[in-house]
């Protein structure tokens, strides 16, 4: 085998890749190693290796993945870590060997996120690194202790009221919309008195499961608060870290904010928000498989005002958190939200993408204006779902398209760890991590930012720990091996010589042929040059075709490598279209609103002048004109008015009466007679009750007009009321007058 490869520089990569194998399990996984079948095997240090200034340790950094022994010939493939984990390593080496603590470092003191990420197939140990067992902390509960030991003196609470200010103050500066809780508020909700929780602000609390690391149930009822203490002493206190805590500065104020979300079917869910649903009897019940999907609304991972140059996740829940008890409890409560489910792989299965956030923010005070905002950085734990193959799983529906999604992003999530190689060789090739929210989520903050507000920000630190079992799916666990590796190289097996199959056979002693009855051994049919020379060409011909397999060995990683280029490209360049297109954009909109100030100003100018020219022109109107007003009548020219009204009135009322008679021969009215009041007419035929309504109507005219017109002492009395039309009529001449033309012609009555 050629030389090992080298694994690529720890200084530019985007993820330290590291490698753990799992221990064997079962007895029978036992017995499996002891009998060899391991198909996956750490190399040796070679004394090269160690000589080697950079890689001075010796520890091992490579590993042979030897294909299992059946009918298809496979290659030897040979991978490349930042360093290789073997079955007996313990947690503690873990953390410490990998940088955790240098990660945490970065975040409470150099102003740099951390990322620390699980990648294996299922049932390989993710969770395990992750979270720990019973017995034995995981990274994160690691984390957490150096974290919280390391802030003890600077770390303020949300619960402390004496300074009520702190929670609208972090929540005013967080740019991420975040709903801000106090710890103290957020656990009472969940292990608080039933009765006390349905009166708490955040009623509606998700329950929690009963044990760390909360992988066994998910049916746990409500937890009462006198069990919470019990908990507490069950978290598992091993392995002890209190000799890798940091040094801050003991004059500053600190914050921890935790917060949790999933990454399930390419969307994120807040892990802290409720998805469970009163039952009868006030019991938090799960609705059913899939009742979160309906319940939780996705976040969007975007950018924000407070935060323009990078996306963050916006909208999530997060706890102001003082202690590492208050943090364990917000764990335990996101992780009972998570997505978990037996397959036939694994017993607890995580069928998303687990994400554990802790912020650590700074109080900065303005020099100028005294203001006070809370800035930090944060570190990511992230445990992802392990890749898996359906016929091994044996998942169905919907499992089954969650493991087909899962599968998707986890290939993604290879693409991107492949292309690193290219970005740290300096080839500017864009990582393709925007095809899917998880890549997404764990590189965009890799990369130093362009934006000029945030020129002091440095790209996150990240390390990648990839689990395997050595005696676990050979397929899967080669792929995901492909995926991560710093570097790989294969080797084709050596196919059993056909040559010295046959000059063997040739050779064979003449005692060992098979011998006839008489004796005589049988005759070959042709002679041993003959075989000898067949034998030689064989050799030549599958010497030709093993260098042929390498050839298309290497030929097909070629074509790998091509095809992940040509999808950076084409990221790429479908990137430089969106800008072009935005530049395009914003440089039409500009000159649409420079037009539209331009005509604007000019429309402003033409109403100016119009107006202008207007009130030149009334002016120029109410210079000359004089407006001229009839003069009020006397009273007596109103009197004479008036009373020829009512002669006229008479005159019609004898045209009326002459009317009737002429049309009703039976009532004829005494000659010479005439009618001198109104009242009179009652006495006429049915057949002029027409007319004495019209005499009745005009007399009330003339009454209303007499209230609502007259001036003076006018107020209708009843005295007034019997005014006769003509009195009344005396005050309105005008309006008498318009009436007598309502009456209309005199044939038409
Ligand atoms: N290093 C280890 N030492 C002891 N036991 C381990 C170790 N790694 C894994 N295990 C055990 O193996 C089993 C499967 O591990 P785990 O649940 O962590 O797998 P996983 O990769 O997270 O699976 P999935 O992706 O399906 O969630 C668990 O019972 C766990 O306790």
């Amino acid at each position: 085998m050629n030389p090992p490869p080298k694994p690529a520089s720890s200084q530019t990569s985007l993820f330290q890749v590291y490698l753990r194998l799992r221990p064997p399990i079962t007895k029978e996984e036992a017995a499996n190693v002891q009998r060899g079948e391991r198909y996956l095997n750490v190399e040796p240090v070679v004394a090269a290796e160690s000589q080697d200034e950079s890689l001075q340790d010796s520890h091992p950094k490579h590993i042979t993945l030897q294909p299992p022994n059946d009918s298809r010939k496979r290659a030897v493939e040979k991978f490349a870590f930042t360093r290789v984990f073997e079955e007996e390593s313990k947690q503690l080496e873990v953390f410490e060997s990998t940088g955790m603590a240098s990660l945490i470092d970065g975040v409470l003191r150099e102003g740099r996120d951390g990322l620390v990420a699980t990648l294996g197939v299922t049932g390989s140990g993710k969770s395990h690194t992750i979270l720990g067992s019973k017995s034995q902390r995981g990274m994160t509960q690691m984390s957490l202790d150096v974290l919280f030991r390391s802030l003890s003196s600077t770390i303020r609470s949300a619960d402390n009221f004496e300074d009520p200010s702190l929670l609208p103050s972090l929540s005013a500066t967080d740019p991420s919309e975040a709903q801000i809780f106090s710890a103290r508020n957020f656990i009472d909700s969940i292990y608080g008195d039933p009765s006390e929780r349905s009166r708490a602000s955040r009623a509606q609390t998700p329950m929690s499961r009963a044990q760390t690391p909360m992988l066994d149930s998910f049916q746990t009822p409500v937890i009462p608060r006198r069990h919470l203490n019990q908990r507490l002493a069950a978290l598992p206190g091993t392995p002890d870290v209190s000799h890798l805590t940091k040094l801050v500065d003991p004059d500053s104020e600190h914050v921890v904010l935790v917060s949790m979300y999933e990454v399930y079917n390419d969307r994120i869910f807040d892990l802290l928000s409720p998805s469970l649903v009163p039952g009868p009897g006030g019991v938090m019940t799960r609705q059913g498989g899939n009742s979160q999907r309906d319940r939780r609304r996705p976040l969007l991972f975007k950018s924000t005002e407070a935060s323009p140059d990078r996306k963050v996740v916006a909208g999530l829940r997060k706890v102001v958190c003082s202690s590492y008890e208050e943090a364990m409890m917000v764990l335990e409560t996101g992780l009972n939200e998570r997505r978990i489910a037996g397959t036939g792989s694994n017993n607890v299965s995580s069928r998303s993408h687990g994400f554990f956030c802790l912020e650590v923010k700074k109080k900065v005070k303005s020099r100028r204006y005294g203001e006070v905002t809370w800035a930090g950085n944060t570190l990511t734990v992230v445990d992802l779902a392990g890749s898996e193959r359906a016929r091994n799983a044996k998942t169905a529906g919907a499992t089954l398209a969650e493991a087909g999604k899962i599968n998707e992003s986890l290939m993604y999530l290879g693409q991107c760890l492949q292309m690193q190689s290219y970005f740290q060789d300096g080839n500017k090739t864009v990582v393709p991590y925007r095809q899917c929210k998880l890549t997404e989520l764990l590189f965009s903050n890799s990369f130093p930012s362009s934006h000029l507000t945030s020129h002091n920000r440095h790209p996150q630190k990240a390390i990648m720990i990839v689990t395997a079992d050595p005696l676990g799916d050979f397929n899967a666990t080669s792929q995901i091996l492909r995926y991560s590796a710093l570097a790989r190289e294969v080797t084709v097996p050596r196919i059993p010589s056909v040559t010295s199959t046959i000059l063997s056979s040739s050779s064979i002693s003449s005692q060992s042929r098979p011998q006839t009855s008489n004796g005589r051994t049988t005759p070959y049919s042709a002679s041993t040059e003959d075989l000898e020379e067949a034998a030689r060409e064989i050799v030549r011909i599958t010497d030709d075709c093993e260098v042929l397999i390498l050839k298309l060995a290497e030929e097909e990683i070629a074509r790998q490598e091509a095809e992940l280029k040509l999808k950076a490209f084409e990221e790429k360049f479908t990137l430089i279209e969106q800008e072009i297109r935005e530049e395009c954009w914003a440089e039409m909109e500009e000159r649409m609103e420079e037009e539209r100030k331009r005509w604007q100003t000019a429309w402003d100018q033409q109403i100016g002048r119009n107006e202008e020219h207007l009130d030149k022109k009334l002016e120029l109107v109410s210079r000359d004109i004089k407006i001229y007003e009839d003069p009020e009548p006397t009273p007596d020219e109103r009197v004479d008015e008036l009373e020829r009204e009512n002669e006229y009135l008479y005159s019609k009322i004898a045209a009326l009466e002459r009317q009737i008679n002429a049309q009703s021969p039976t009532h004829k009215p005494k000659a010479g007679s005439t009618i001198h009041d109104t009242s009179e007419l009652s006495l006429l035929s049915n057949e002029s009750s027409d007319l004495e309504n019209a005499f009745q109507k005009i007399g009330t005219f003339k009454l209303a007009d007499q209230y609502h017109h007259s001036t003076g002492s006018t107020k209708l009395t009843p005295k007034a009321a019997k005014v006769t039309p003509t009195a009344a009529s005396a005050k309105k001449p005008r309006r008498v007058t318009a009436r007598k033309r309502d009456l209309g012609p005199e044939e038409d009555l």
